[in-house]
């Protein structure tokens, strides 16, 4: 997997790949002078592939994107003593690590969320159970939206608290790390 990456143009795997921030790849494509084996070198150390995830290493200095170190760690119970809501400074602080995702304020509750537009109904669907996939190893639930047949949104809080945790962050970064590119409608440009 990793050889025919490294064999794709950098445009085709940003195409293939809407995960891997483009402004990385483009730093690295770009004329910084690098030779093609320099730079293979480079993403060769950078990029880990496991199952339909990618998680990419280092990239987090040329561009916001998903925090590395929010990939790596585990949602705790939510019914853990002492747990309580963070402020909106603290989460404010927390929402450049999770690219595309808004931090709301409802009524008083914080939350995270974010909006996709699907290809289809059964493309929702499908969407919400990679999704639920990654709730149930976590122990830590979205709240999930399919309206209008094609419109997505996600919404992350912690129900026991009232508010934002760092679960929340934590389950929008692997959500975030998810390849999502054939479920979700192309961009129509300008
Ligand atoms: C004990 C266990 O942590 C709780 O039942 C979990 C389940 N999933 C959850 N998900 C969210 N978003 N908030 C919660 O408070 C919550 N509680």
């Amino acid at each position: 997997m990793i050889a025919r990456m490294l064999r794709t143009p950098f445009l085709s795997l940003s195409k293939s790949h809407p995960q891997l921030p483009l402004c990385s790849l483009q730093f690295l494509s770009g004329s910084h002078g690098r030779s093609a084996t320099q730079v293979t070198e480079i993403i060769r150390g950078r990029i880990g592939i496991s199952s339909n995830r990618i998680s990419v290493y280092g990239f987090r200095t040329f561009c916001t994107g998903t925090d590395k170190d929010l990939l790596t760690k585990k949602c705790v119970p939510c019914n853990t003593k002492d747990l309580r809501p963070m402020t909106e400074e603290s989460a404010s602080k927390l929402i450049p690590k999770v690219d595309g995702w808004n931090l709301v304020n409802e009524g008083g509750t914080l939350k995270l969320k974010r909006s996709w537009k699907v290809k289809s109904f059964t493309k929702g669907l499908e969407m919400f159970q990679l999704i639920s996939d990654i709730a149930e190893a976590e122990g830590h639930h979205p709240d999930l939206h399919l309206v209008g047949w094609n419109n997505v949104t996600v919404e992350i809080w912690t129900h026991a608290v009232g508010g934002l945790t760092e679960n929340d962050f934590i389950l929008a970064a692997k959500i975030n790390a998810l390849d999502l590119h054939h479920l979700l409608r192309k961009k129509v440009t300008a």
